[in-house]
């Protein structure tokens, strides 16, 4: 119960940042995965929300041919719209726009033109990497934060096929080391595991095991047909600081599914885990000293801003490290809780709001990216516990 309650507390703080705002989620997959199918039904369903879908393109998806059989859809021409975009209004109330620029800018633009809307879903094409969109909405929220009307990133969902995902994570690997499946999952703060139907139990359990062994912080739903509860993919404020939805967040020890044991685990404190280039990298927080959290907060920014450890000087080791997405939570000893949320080169730590938690014993730091070595797991390590 008191769970509940520190989330409806950190929902209260959370209206409060969104008065005035329109949520968006990102939704990336890889190709064939079934983003399009997870559109058409939220775009199908009536859900009471009027929600804007933005699509790079609608081009040669399934998305037009197959929304203009199924529901009663008019094309809306606008006087100032430009060449690039193309609009549908639905039945329900929400509305499909197609635009060659996907960015903050062009779709601000397109939403004052077209009215109020409760919610955005930003569609990325099959090989989009979805960090950088990410972190430029989130970044554009912290300039705009006093401005009201504006955008709020919500969070990443992403599609992963059940049958094939594994295969594609495992095969993809770019020339500079991560290739976009991986990207994308690591990017995630929800996956549905999607094509469940044609998938055997022992494939199902082998690819959820290989995403939380990527992304050890995201929330993993089984679907077909991307049949899902609208709770889970939108609204979810995977970037806030009230408390994590995920459970691995919850006692801060183990259970949901950290007991998917990572392979590479070598200590009570930390689990390392490495696929074709990218690195997850999960570590046991104790509660904090003022002078250990300062020196945390130096390690997060000498990571994620100089791709360096603070004890190595960077004329003797040339690291090549990026952050993609990190997450956590610990206790302090002024008795707080702080959450760690970042995408790329951006993070914050910030007090849980309305912790009902109590001080945890062992807070975890989660870091997904590239380049996090033994070295790195064991000076951070270093920082919190020696
Ligand atoms: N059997 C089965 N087929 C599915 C499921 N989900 C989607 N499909 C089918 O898989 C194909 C690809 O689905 P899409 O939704 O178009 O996938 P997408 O990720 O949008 O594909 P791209 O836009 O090409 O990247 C379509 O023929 C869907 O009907 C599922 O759960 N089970």
């Amino acid at each position: 119960m008191y769970y509940e309650q520190a989330l409806m507390d950190g929902w209260k703080k959370d209206a409060t940042r969104r008065r005035g705002s329109v949520p968006l989620t990102i939704i990336s997959g890889y190709l064939g995965a079934g983003k399009s199918t997870l559109l058409k039904r939220i775009l199908t369903e009536h859900h009471g929300y009027r929600i804007a879908v933005i699509m790079n393109e609608f081009g040669d998806t399934a998305v037009r041919p197959g929304l203009s059989r199924a529901i009663n859809v008019s094309s809306m021409s606008d006087p100032y719209a430009d060449s690039s975009e193309e609009i549908l209004e639905l039945s329900n109330g929400c509305l499909c726009c197609s635009i060659k620029d996907s960015g903050i800018a062009a779709i601000e633009k397109l939403m004052q033109r077209k009215g109020a809307f409760d919610y955005i879903l930003l569609e990325t094409t099959g090989l989009a990497d979805p960090g950088p969109i990410a972190s430029i909405f989130w970044r554009n929220e912290e300039f705009n934060r006093e401005k009201g009307n504006d955008i709020v990133l919500d969070g990443v969902v992403c599609v992963v096929d059940a049958v094939f995902g594994r295969q594609q994570m495992e095969e993809d690997h770019a020339q500079e080391g991560i290739g976009e499946s991986l990207r994308q999952i690591a990017a995630a703060d929800v996956i549905l595991l999607n094509k469940m139907d044609l998938a055997s139990a022992a494939d199902l359990r082998h690819t959820e095991d290989l995403l939380y062994k990527i992304n050890p912080a995201v929330t993993v739903h089984h679907t077909v047909r991307a049949s899902i509860e609208l709770k889970h993919v939108i609204n979810i404020r995977a970037y806030t600081s009230r408390a994590p939805v995920h459970p691995i967040f919850l006692p801060f020890g183990d259970h949901g599914h950290a007991s998917h044991d990572h392979e590479n685990s070598s200590d009570d404190h930390g689990a390392h885990y490495e696929l074709r280039g990218i690195t997850s990298l999960q570590v046991s927080c104790p509660v904090l000293s003022p002078e250990r959290q300062e020196r945390l907060e130096e390690w997060i920014r000498a990571v994620l801003w100089e791709s360096q450890l603070p004890e190595e000087s960077a004329d003797t080791h040339k690291r090549t490290m990026e952050i993609l997405r990190c997450k956590g939570m610990f206790g302090t000893q002024s008795g707080q809780v702080f959450v760690l949320q970042g995408v790329r080169n951006l993070y914050e730590l910030e007090p849980l709001v309305g912790n009902d938690f109590g001080l945890p014993d062992h807070g975890k730091l989660v870091f997904i990216g590239k380049g996090l070595d033994g070295a790195v797991k064991r000076s951070l390590e270093n920082i919190l516990h020696s």
